[in-house]
């Protein structure tokens, strides 16, 4: 997508300038919308990808999620500028209404792409290629101290380049890395019990909300308008965060994810780290490869027990990638590729072999 020159991180947008375009897709949270500011890009040249969450279904939701909703919105606001991560283009705050521009990714998501591929699997090479980048998004959010714990082929989308970006950080966690007894911040700072410092974060500039009055987004979210296109994502049941002790530090107790991606650490509550985004991009790179989740059961319960006690199964012959996934489906965090040093090996098992 070819960015609007005037675009400078942290843009205030103007509510009343904003064009809906189309639906791109709905979440739990929010509606995400293709968007234009009629002020600066009157003929739409420069659309992006607009998230709306309307604050009154935030509160129906979850007690958390509009802390939630705040949380993404800080992470999109602290990644600089990366290859593989959205950049936070603006946002804005209405009496009802909370938003945010990040640029727009025309490729669709992983998830669809698998299912636009004969027999809805990819190539090695196409998965090695999706891996590597997923890994530096991930090496670079946790260089900033924030755990993923989303990763799943839905939220990798697929820029008009063919590069991925990394969707939907409601669910991060931001995970003390240095100073062990700093207890952990983020959207789960219920959790902890502490108040939410963000200390490398940039705060948002507050932006008071403008008087009540019906908007051309809140005018579209509450009465439709032929932009919907009926889209809902598609399948993987979240997990609900529930609450667990809280360990303190560097580890998180929160129980979050979607259920076939959920590392053995989680499913047992001992607290995690790091290592559950590792996890994940094994069952993500499992499902790449033979268009199904390793240890997916006949309900949560059986998933669970097979994320604790099965070995993923490994059909045809042993290959490289095949090594690599095993070697990240390691259900002990400290032998996972990707724990503290072997970071070095999982780069070099995938870039290096082709
Ligand atoms: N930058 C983007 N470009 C194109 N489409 C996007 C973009 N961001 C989001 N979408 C579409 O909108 C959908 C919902 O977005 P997102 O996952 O951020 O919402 P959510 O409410 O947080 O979802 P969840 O149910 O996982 O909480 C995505 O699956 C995708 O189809």
């Amino acid at each position: 997508m070819e960015t609007h020159p005037n675009n400078n991180n942290n843009l205030n947008l103007n509510i009343d300038n904003i064009r809906a375009i189309k639906v791109l897709g709905k979440g739990a949270m929010g509606t995400v919308f293709l968007a234009h500011d009629i002020d600066s890009d009157p003929d739409g040249n420069y659309p992006f990808a607009l998230k709306v969450v309307e604050k009154s279904l935030l509160k129906t939701k979850h007690n958390d999620a509009e802390r939630r909703a705040r949380w993404e919105m800080t992470v999109l606001a602290s990644i600089n500028h990366h290859p593989f991560l959205p950049t936070l283009l603006g946002s804005f705050e209405a009496h009802d209404l909370l938003g945010w521009a990040v640029p727009f990714c025309s490729g669709g998501d992983l998830n669809v792409l698998r299912y636009n591929q004969n027999d809805a699997v990819f190539s090695s090479s196409a998965i090695k290629f999706y891996l590597a980048e997923i890994v530096c998004a991930l090496e670079h959010l946790h260089s900033m101290g924030i755990a993923y714990r989303d990763l799943k082929p839905e939220n990798v989308l697929v820029q008009g380049s063919g590069h991925v970006t990394l969707t939907d950080f409601d669910l991060s966690r931001k995970l003390s890395i240095r100073k062990k007894k700093q207890p952990a911040v983020g959207f789960g700072s219920s959790d902890s019990g502490s108040t939410n410092t963000f200390r490398e974060f940039k705060p948002l500039p507050p932006t008071p909300p403008p008087p009540q009055r019906r908007n051309h987004l809140t005018r579209i979210l509450t009465y439709g308008s032929g932009l919907d296109s009926g889209l809902r994502k598609a399948k993987s049941a979240r997990v609900s965060p529930r609450r667990a002790s809280f360990a303190g530090g560097k580890r998180s107790n929160s129980f979050v994810g979607t259920e076939e991606y959920v590392s053995p650490e989680v499913v047992r509550g001992e607290g995690h780290e790091f290592g559950v985004d590792w996890w994940a991009l094994g069952i993500l790179a499992y499902e790449m490869l033979y268009g199904r989740t390793p240890f997916k059961g006949k309900n949560r319960k059986e998933t669970f027990r097979n994320v604790l006690m099965v070995r993923p199964e490994f059909v045809g012959q042993r290959t490289s990638l095949i090594d690599l996934i095993d070697k990240l489906l390691e259900k002990d965090p400290s032998k996972r590729l990707g724990h503290f040093r072997g970071r070095r090996r999982l780069k070099s098992m995938i870039f290096l072999e082709g």
